[in-house]
């Protein structure tokens, strides 16, 4: 049997691509960074919910009556991957204040890069929603797919994984796990080092938002 689909949508948009290059630089303050995390996460989120089904309602305007679409299907779902996926994740809840929100708490053992689960609270009918999964930086991919496994198990079906940075290798291991999971970054990074950072890549997304180191 083929293969399934394996969709990975690089954002292009200018302001996205231009707010990324002012979070790789080394100059950029912790307050900039995060302040910049926001606002490009404000963007992905529009590129994320660009197909998102409408239906049509009736509403009066103060002059007419007359058909306005409005949003079908699923509610969403953010779920961040602590701690770097909720500077992610405050920017897209500016965009949709109503969804709700679910953390996964996974550190990445530094000797043998394998995430370690910590913490865990989603929302009790994850299952009925549309759940984005956001964290910075796709590296190895390990964090992710463990992510996207733990919310399978929980019961969620419709997902899609966003990030700012995306490895090769990450990419591959992700979209091999988790074939039917759009993933959604704002570059493709050239490799990843000998201590697993995504190169050129923007350094350690957590300390990079939280100012700790
Ligand atoms: O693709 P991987 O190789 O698994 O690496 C990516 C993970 O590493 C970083 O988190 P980190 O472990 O530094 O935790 P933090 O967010 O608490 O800083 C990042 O935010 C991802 O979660
Ligand atoms: O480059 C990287 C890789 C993993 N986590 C980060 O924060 N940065
Ligand atoms: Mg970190």
């Amino acid at each position: 049997m083929p293969d399934a689909p394996r969709a990975v949508t690089v954002i292009q948009h200018p302001l996205v691509q231009h707010k990324l290059t002012l979070m790789r630089q080394k100059q950029t303050s912790t307050g900039e960074f995060r302040r910049l995390a926001r606002e490009i996460s404000l963007l992905m989120a529009y590129e994320l919910t660009r197909d998102l089904p409408l239906a049509e309602t009736a509403i009066e305007t103060p002059l007419e009556p007359m058909q306005a679409p409005i949003l079908a299907g699923k509610k969403l779902c953010i779920v961040s991957i602590l701690r770097a996926g909720d500077g992610i994740m405050e920017g897209m809840l500016d965009l949709v204040p109503s969804a709700r929100v679910g953390h996964i708490g996974l550190y990445r053992d530094p000797a043998t890069l394998v995430p370690v689960e910590y913490y865990l609270k989603l929302p009790d009918d994850i299952a009925d929603r549309l759940v984005i999964v956001v964290d910075p930086m796709l590296a190895t991919g390990h964090s992710a797919a463990a992510a996207l496994s733990r919310l399978k198990q929980a019961g969620a079906d419709q997902l899609r994984f966003a990030c700012l940075l995306a490895a090769p290798v990450g990419l591959d291991v992700l979209t091999e796990a988790h074939p039917d999971v759009p993933v959604f970054t704002c570059s493709i990074d050239r490799e990843l080092d000998d201590h697993a950072y995504i190169r050129p890549g923007l350094g350690d997304a957590g300390d990079r938002l939280y100012g700790t180191k």
